[in-house]
């Protein structure tokens, strides 16, 4: 099938490499033209591991190409169209902005052939992947269906670190469908040929209505930083009554019910998708007048945003409130490992709290370096996480990539001025980096 991608970022690229693997023919579209130049040459303009291999072998195949938008003729004669461009918050509350969808909409519609035949036939699809917020594909619909065209929403469940895998591997396939029932049986089949190879591995495949798909990715996103915010609520009990959250979490994952994923309490969510989804879908929630039904989810906002404060405090207070000056090292800058990304990085936002209070900051990353040296000149940047250490007063590990957890800590505590570190991430075992001559503080622990 002819495919095309609108947004070529951490979701869009990945996916359209991955529908050229399953033998699709692929254009990715974007408005960033570095990011389409960098794409077409083979170089993954963001860490994921697994990509670049997957990018490389659809270009070689001649089955992936980039085109920077409109795009016009490429998208022409295209069978399905996945939007695919960001949703970000909006500047001025925690609504989800949706300039960019309602601008890839209009593009693809812009190229679509005006043909009586493509109308009736109720096609090509359109097919949105971007989170929004419940209502969003009905609104839509109707521009797009005068156009000759019909709307599905596939909402996408990647995780970053994971998303080659998540996305030729999903756990579940949700297709939301237009109420008109033969424009529905077209829209799921043209998507159960784009799917042919993960529905025969026998993935579960939901097809629901349009705001039923889009509150499933919400209310999914919803439920793992509650489940995240409630660990971090037990870790403030825990620290007010000298329990350990770590061993907490292992009693109550025991329980099947309860499961023992998503339970590590630490310094919190961050990322491009969790915070700033709670918050648009209370905003959502309060457009149409049921925000008590997830005013929980401010709990679960102001409960994260606490886990910040708490690392900044203990810091501050291991200087007796003299920090100006005090070397410090921050272990980590992505939001978590095994990414680039920054987007609302709690292990960023701490260490610019602790440069703002006048400490002198060294962060180090394994591949976030590159976007926080260009934004945030007042941290120190070290590639190098033994350089990183040379003469630290306090480390704080924040991001628990391999390379950190697996630092050697009598190793370590040669190299650093004073032997102090605050786990953030309790990734740590607090008995051998004790036993190593480390002063050890974990959260909640
Ligand atoms: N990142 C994830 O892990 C993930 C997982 C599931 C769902 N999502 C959702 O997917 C959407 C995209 O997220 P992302 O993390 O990939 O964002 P991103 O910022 O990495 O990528 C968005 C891309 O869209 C491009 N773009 C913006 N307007 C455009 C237009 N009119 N035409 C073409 N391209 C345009 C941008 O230049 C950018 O490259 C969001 O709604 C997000 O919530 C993301
Ligand atoms: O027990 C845990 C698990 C995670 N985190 C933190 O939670 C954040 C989010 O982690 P994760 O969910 O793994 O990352 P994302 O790649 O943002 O993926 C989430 O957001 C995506 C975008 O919507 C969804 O597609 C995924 O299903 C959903 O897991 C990170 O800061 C983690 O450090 C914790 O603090 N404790």
């Amino acid at each position: 099938m002819k495919i095309s991608v609108i947004g070529c970022g951490y979701l869009g690229a990945v996916h359209a490499a991955a529908m050229a693997q399953l033998g699709h023919e692929v254009i990715g579209v974007d408005v960033d033209a570095s990011r389409i130049e960098a794409l077409a040459a083979g170089q993954a303009p963001f860490f994921e591991p697994g990509f670049p291999e997957i990018l490389r072998a659809a270009l070689d195949s001649g089955k992936l190409r980039f085109a920077l938008a409109p795009a016009s003729e490429e998208l022409a004669d295209v069978d399905v169209h996945f939007i695919a461009v960001g949703t970000p918050q909006s500047e001025d509350g925690k609504a989800a902005n949706l300039t960019y969808v309602n601008s890839a909409v209009d593009m693809v519609l812009k190229a679509l052939p005006s043909s009586d035949t493509a109308a009736e036939a109720g096609r090509p699809v359109i097919v949105g992947k971007s989170t929004v917020p419940v209502g969003t594909a009905s609104a839509l619909a109707p521009r797009i269906e005068a156009a000759g065209a019909t709307l599905l929403w596939n909402p996408e469940f990647l995780r970053e670190g994971f998303a080659v895998a998540d996305t030729l591997h999903p756990d579940r396939l949700v297709y939301g469908l237009p109420q008109d029932a033969e424009r529905a049986k077209t829209g799921a089949a043209a998507l159960e040929r784009v799917y042919a190879p993960l529905l025969a591995e026998g993935i579960p495949l939901i097809k629901t209505s349009y705001p039923t798909a889009e509150l499933v990715k919400v209310a999914a996103n919803s439920f793992l930083a509650t489940k995240i915010s409630f660990i971090n609520a037990m870790a403030e009990l825990c620290e007010a009554t000298g329990g350990d959250v770590t061993e907490l979490a292992t009693a109550i994952g025991y329980d099947e019910r309860i499961g023992n994923k998503f339970l590590k309490a630490g310094i919190g969510f961050g990322g491009g998708c969790l915070p700033k989804d709670i918050r648009a879908f209370q905003a959502r929630a309060e457009e149409l007048g049921v925000e008590s039904a997830v005013s929980f989810l401010r709990d679960v906002d102001a409960i994260n945003q606490r886990r910040r404060d708490r690392v900044v405090a203990q810091a501050i207070k291991i200087f007796d409130r003299k920090i100006e000056n005090a070397k410090i090292t921050v272990l980590g800058a992505a939001f978590k490992p095994n990414s680039d990304d920054i987007r609302d990085s709690p292990a960023l936002e701490v260490a610019l709290r602790l440069a703002d209070a006048g400490a002198q900051v060294t962060i180090t990353d394994p591949e976030a370096l590159p976007g926080v040296a260009t934004r945030y000149p007042q941290l120190i940047t070290e590639a190098d996480v033994l350089t990183a250490l040379t003469g630290s007063d306090l480390v704080l590990l924040l991001t628990e990539w391999a390379e950190f957890v697996n630092i050697d800590p009598v190793q370590a505590t040669e190299l650093v001025g004073t032997a102090r570190i605050i786990d953030g991430r309790n990734a740590l075992d607090p008995c051998i980096w004790q036993g190593a001559g480390w002063s050890y503080a974990g959260l909640g622990r």
